[in-house]
């Protein structure tokens, strides 16, 4: 049989813990070889337009993320070639100058709100999660987050959410969690979730004869 990475698809809305659910399967197995894609990093770059531009962007529609080179990516590391992954920087709402050069893996968890969103995306994954967690505890997580890690103040965060990241939330993300196996409640807390996730990686990779 042909080796081939196991591919996860962790979705979920913006503050639901899909970061914290994706650090804790990646801890769980990082003595194995696993490696993590951040849908966030594959933002359409900006760098042609100005700040002020940049600051109507809507981040939570599709067509802001440049999935053409996230799959470019995704299926070049099925062939166990490297990639140069972009790395986003959400103070200057654009890529930054650098790129993270990424061996391949055995196991690529791919995270963000809209990777269910895109059916490419979805026929590359073997194992489809979404993260739910309820919007009161999602905006006080991000308030918390974007204040004090992503440059934000708390009056633009709350015009954000209630222009364009609650809309979008409801019409692009919601509607993916019928494409999930698994719906994981509350996120990284969900100790039970997250193993039985690990357990069943563990099996797929001795199916393929990886670990
Ligand atoms: N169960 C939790 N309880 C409290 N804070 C949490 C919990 N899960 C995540 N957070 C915090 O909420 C913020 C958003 O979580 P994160 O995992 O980054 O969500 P997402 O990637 O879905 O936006 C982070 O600052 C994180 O530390
Ligand atoms: N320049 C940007 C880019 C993205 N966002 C917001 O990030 C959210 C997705 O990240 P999570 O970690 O919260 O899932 C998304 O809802 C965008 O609104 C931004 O504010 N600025």
């Amino acid at each position: 049989m042909m080796r081939k990475p196991v591919v996860i698809g962790v979705t979920g809305g913006s503050g639901s813990g899909k970061t914290s659910v994706t650090k804790a399967i990646y801890e769980s197995l990082k003595d194995h070889s696993i490696l993590v894609l951040e849908q966030d990093y594959y933002y359409k770059d900006q760098h042609d337009l100005p700040f002020e531009e940049r600051l109507k962007t809507n981040y939570d529609h599709p067509l802001a993320f440049d999935n053409d080179l996230l799959i470019e990516h995704i299926e070049a590391l099925l062939r166990y070639e490297a990639i140069d992954k972009p790395v986003y920087d959400y103070s200057i709402h654009t890529r930054s100058e650098k790129v993270i050069p990424v061996e391949p893996k055995d196991v690529i968890i791919l995270e963000g709100i809209l990777v269910l969103e895109d059916e490419r995306l979805r026929n590359l994954m073997d194992i489809k999660l979404y993260v739910d967690t309820d919007p009161d505890l999602r905006i006080i997580r991000r308030l918390t987050r974007d204040i004090r890690e992503r440059g934000r103040t708390f009056d633009s965060v709350i015009e954000q959410y209630l222009n364009v990241v609650r809309p979008m939330h409801n019409q692009f993300i919601e509607p993916t969690k019928r494409y999930a196996d698994v719906i994981i409640p509350e996120g990284g807390q969900n100790h039970v979730a997250i193993d039985l996730m690990v357990t069943k990686i563990q099996t797929i990779l001795e199916q393929k004869a990886i670990l």
